[in-house]
């Protein structure tokens, strides 16, 4: 597939969108005239510039309210576009996108506005280059793709052609299984966009809220099946009008948005294969890019904590029933084990750290094909330092900077004797890794999104939005259909550091009260609710008093979705760390988001008092 974006869709000047897509990988870019008009290279050098980066100069956008004009105003129009043409012949591009007219049409008139784009196609062939049609979806007369390739057939000239827009054709829930039918010679340009699922016009949706293709709501693989069965071979082009993109950094922007094309080419050929070839269709114009094949994790295998205080994160873990298995034999790094969890903490590159989560390390079938996959999709790999004698783990950098290793299946693994010989026998009550919740800084969230479900195939869960007195928080739980791994992503509100928001690692039992009471008798801190959570719960559902009392005595939170049961409770934090023990009954599968709201106001109350009132009373 011949991959592309436009400049519209990055921050920076024309130079630094035109280096970080070629940084990419991308074969060419749309330029978007803002980005010409205020830069003061000329379009000689921009040209330049991009042959030495072998980028291709693929389209020049956007020519506004052209047709289906008044006879005058055509003439202006034309010589409008004259001039355009003029500066494409020096910039080496050889296609425009002509968006349907918003503004200035007069009554619909197919005829009319066919004949003024044929007059636009002599035009252009006269400067050797050529026209797309788009509809935009908020067009005057012409909002529809099937509608603008009407004018364009009725334009009939080889210079006009139409150019396609996942976006506007998506948004409008039209059927895009249409784009079979038309000419792949007439295609002269393709757009795609994903978007979230909102209910606003499509004028601001477009404008504001556009995704990278897999991080929205639409189904680009289906879109992109349309246009390969159908023959189309010309540049895929990655057009996203995004608000947070335009603010970030620029060659993370191109990295996020080709991991989405090569995601999107794979999920594709999934889909195109074992679907008919299309009658009558030549050979297959577009090449799709495969990824290998590296099954999604089937578990955690440890989980690694950054601090310096060892000491403050060890008491929390032996209050919840861990025991310590040793320190590493090189390196200031302890393991603790219960029921087949490993939990790291990591005193390396720890100074003036506050405890947090920096690596999850996660058990899959085959950790090389895994790290190639996730190597693949632009994953950084993460440094690391190994005396021949250890065993090597691969990991990668996820958007948030936690690492993500892969870890073979095996329950006794190698690693694990570096820190010596595993503890006896105790009472686990602890019996597995229940979920992770990650802070993601917003600039970063549907980055990650999409990361975890590219290079993991994590699947996204609905998206919640959870109040806390802070602000509001997105979150989005990504998981494997088991529920072995399930990540809870925190979309941190934008007055706070990533870093000061509360993260966890939630620990699964069968016996969550058990668990409570041996905690508490081992002097744990528990995150206290407050009496008027348990009112509302008896309220809410048809709990036995008794039962409600056991709640409130050991503050925890309960759920219910049909029989299943959801019952837990969290630690105070260690810094912006806690954790969180949960029992599920009866194949309880969500994630008691309903509780959320209570768990922030409580750690966020916690973390006001302990700020204003200094843990250790300084003595007189
Ligand atoms: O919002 C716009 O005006 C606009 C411009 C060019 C495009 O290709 C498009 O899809 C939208
Ligand atoms: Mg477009």
């Amino acid at each position: 597939m011949r991959t592309s974006i436009a400049t519209v869709c990055m921050s920076g000047s024309l130079e630094e969108k035109l280096h970080a897509s070629a940084g990419a990988g991308f074969d060419g870019v749309e330029i978007f005239e803002q980005d010409l008009l205020v830069n003061p290279a000329s379009p000689e050098e921009v040209r330049a510039l991009a042959d030495r980066l072998d980028l291709r100069l693929n389209l020049y956008q956007p020519f506004r309210d052209f047709e289906g004009v008044e006879e005058r105003l055509l003439a202006e129009n034309l010589r409008r576009a004259e001039a355009k043409f003029s500066l494409m012949n020096r910039l080496g591009i050889d296609t425009m996108l002509v968006c349907s007219n918003v503004a200035t049409a007069g009554p619909d008139d197919d005829d009319l506005a066919a004949d003024h784009l044929r007059r636009l196609g002599e035009l252009a062939a006269g400067h050797g280059v050529r026209v797309a049609y788009e509809a935009l979806a908020w067009g005057k007369n012409v909002s529809t793709y099937r509608h603008a390739q009407h004018i364009v057939e009725l334009a009939d000239h080889p210079a006009v052609g139409t150019c396609l827009d996942s976006f506007h054709i998506l948004s409008r829930g039209d059927d895009p299984a249409g784009i079979e039918d038309i000419d792949p010679e007439r295609i002269f340009f393709v757009q795609l966009a994903d978007a979230p699922t909102l209910t606003m016009d499509a004028l601001s949706w477009s404008r504001h809220h556009r995704l990278f293709p897999g991080q929205g709501g639409f189904d680009l693989a289906g879109f992109l099946a349309h246009l390969v069965r159908g023959g189309y071979g010309g540049p895929v082009s990655l057009e996203i009008f995004n608000d947070t993109f335009r603010q970030s950094d620029v060659l993370r922007t191109a990295l996020d948005g080709m991991r989405s094309l090569l995601w999107l080419q794979d999920r594709t050929r999934d889909r195109l294969a074992g679907t008919p070839e299309p009658a009558g269709a030549g050979r297959q114009a577009m090449t799709l890019t495969a990824l290998p094949r590296s099954g999604g994790p089937a578990g955690h295998a440890f989980t690694d904590i950054r601090t310096d205080d060892a000491d403050g994160v060890g008491t929390v873990l032996a209050q919840l029933g861990f025991r310590f298995r040793g320190q590493h034999r090189r390196k200031p790094v302890q393991l603790w084990e219960q029921g087949g969890i490993r939990m790291v903490i990591d005193g390396q590159r720890a100074r003036g750290v506050a405890p947090s989560i920096s690596a999850l390390g996660l058990a899959v079938a085959d950790p090389a094909a895994s790290a190639d996959r996730a190597s693949m999709l632009a994953a950084p790999r993460v440094p690391r330092q190994n005396t021949p004698d250890e065993e090597a783990l691969v990991g990668v950098l996820a958007p948030d900077g936690t690492e993500i290793f892969f870890a073979p299946l095996d329950p006794t693994p190698a690693w694990a004797d570096e820190f010596g010989p595993a503890p006896g026998d105790a009472t686990s009550l602890l019996t597995a890794v229940d979920h992770v919740n990650l802070a993601q800084p917003w600039q970063a969230f549907d980055e990650a999104v999409l990361f975890f479900e590219s290079t993991l195939g994590l699947s996204r869960q609905p998206t919640a939005e959870v109040p806390s007195p802070r602000g509001l928080v997105r979150s989005q739980v990504m998981r494997t259909e088991d529920g072995c791994v399930r990540l809870a992503l925190n979309m941190v509100p934008h007055v706070l550091d990533a870093g000061a928001y509360p993260e966890h690692i939630a620990f699964a039992t069968s016996d969550v009260v058990a668990v409570a009471r041996r905690a508490r008798a081992a002097g744990m801190a528990v995150l206290p609710v407050p009496a008027n959570y348990y009112e509302d719960l008896a309220a809410r559902f048809p709990l036995d008093p008794d039962e409600v009392a056991v709640l409130r005595e050991l503050d925890l939170l309960y759920d219910r979705e049909g029989d299943g049961e959801y019952l837990h409770f969290y630690t105070e934090t260690v810094g912006t760390l806690f954790f969180e023990v949960v029992e599920r009954r009866h194949g309880y599968d969500g994630h008691g988001a309903a509780n959320a709201p209570v768990r922030l106001a409580a750690q966020f109350a916690l973390d006001e008092r302990r700020r204003t009132r200094p843990p250790h009373p300084v003595r007189g």
